[in-house]
């Protein structure tokens, strides 16, 4: 998930010559750093020493660690970027120097082709400006949006873990494809182009998904038959359980890792 902020921020401007990358495996560094133009380092401290901004991207269950080696380091006007699920700003704040400005981000992957989504949240010190400076760099990852802190659960469990769903819808819609008679090349074509499509239609025109589901469906027609296979099997219920449960891990995570 760093590299494909990484991405988004070098699309959205920002200089790679500014920008420095870090990791705990070498090789893993500089890959990064070859791929993207940057200076790549194992040392966070030396990384986070002078920088603007700071990106948090490692697991909910090291971000603790790595703030407490960086925390000294950090200049007092530099925004802590979270992209961690589950860790809210305050985990940030109670673990940094007082006053340290925090940005809680859920990105999701879809952001290393500038195609993300992502819901951006000010922590207590982040100022207009510092959430300013983070959207501006997420320009180059695709949509973000602000939203209150408590949202970040909720959106992280449709739009951080969506592409997932997605992949899967997709995965069974090839599979589905192969199952009357396709090659799996064409039936994943076709099940590709379908999602992207649709998702652009709505996308542009801003028709509700039901009433574009509805123009899909002619009266007697296939695609009726379709969509009674899939309320049969309980499709709809099965997406609002899959959201639930990752908003009820997100939180998970938090009690965890908060307490
Ligand atoms: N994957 C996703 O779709 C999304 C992930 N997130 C969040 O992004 C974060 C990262 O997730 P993800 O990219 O999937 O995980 P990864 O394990 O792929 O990435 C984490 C990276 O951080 C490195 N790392 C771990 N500890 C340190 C350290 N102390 N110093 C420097 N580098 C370190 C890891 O190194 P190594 O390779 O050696 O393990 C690894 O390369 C998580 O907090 C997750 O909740 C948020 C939204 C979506
Ligand atoms: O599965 C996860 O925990 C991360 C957060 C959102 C997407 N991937």
């Amino acid at each position: 998930m760093g590299e494909a902020v990484l991405a988004g921020s070098l699309r959205a401007g920002v200089v790679p010559a500014h920008v420095v990358a870090t990791g705990r495996r070498a090789g893993r560094v500089a890959e990064v750093a070859e791929r993207h133009g940057v200076r790549g380092i194992l040392d966070n401290v030396e990384a986070v020493r002078d920088a603007d901004v700071v990106v948090v991207a490692v697991k909910p269950k090291d971000v603790a660690g790595l703030l407490a080696s960086v925390g000294d380091a950090l200049a007092p006007h530099a925004v802590v970027v979270s992209v961690a699920a589950g860790l809210s700003a305050a985990f940030f704040e109670d673990r940094l120097p007082a006053g340290q400005p925090v940005v809680r981000v859920m990105p999701n992957t879809p952001a290393a082709i500038g195609a993300g989504m992502s819901a951006v949240s000010a922590g207590t010190h982040a100022s207009a400006a510092d959430v300013a400076t983070v959207l501006a760099i997420l320009s180059g990852t695709g949509d973000a949006v602000e939203v209150p802190e408590a949202y970040q659960a909720a959106a992280g469990a449709l739009a951080g873990s969506g592409p997932a769903y997605m992949f899967y819808v997709l995965d069974a819609l090839a599979e589905a494809g192969v199952a009357v008679g396709l090659s799996r090349e064409l039936a994943t074509r076709l099940a590709v182009q379908t999602m992207l499509g649709s998702a652009r239609l709505v996308a542009e025109t801003g028709e509700h998904p039901a009433l574009a589901r509805e123009r899909v469906t002619s009266p007697g027609g296939t695609t009726v038959q379709g969509l009674r296979a899939l309320d049969a099997a309980g499709v709809r219920a099965a997406f609002i359980a899959a959201v639930e449960a990752a908003r009820d891990r997100t939180n998970e995570i938090a009690a965890e890792l908060e307490a």
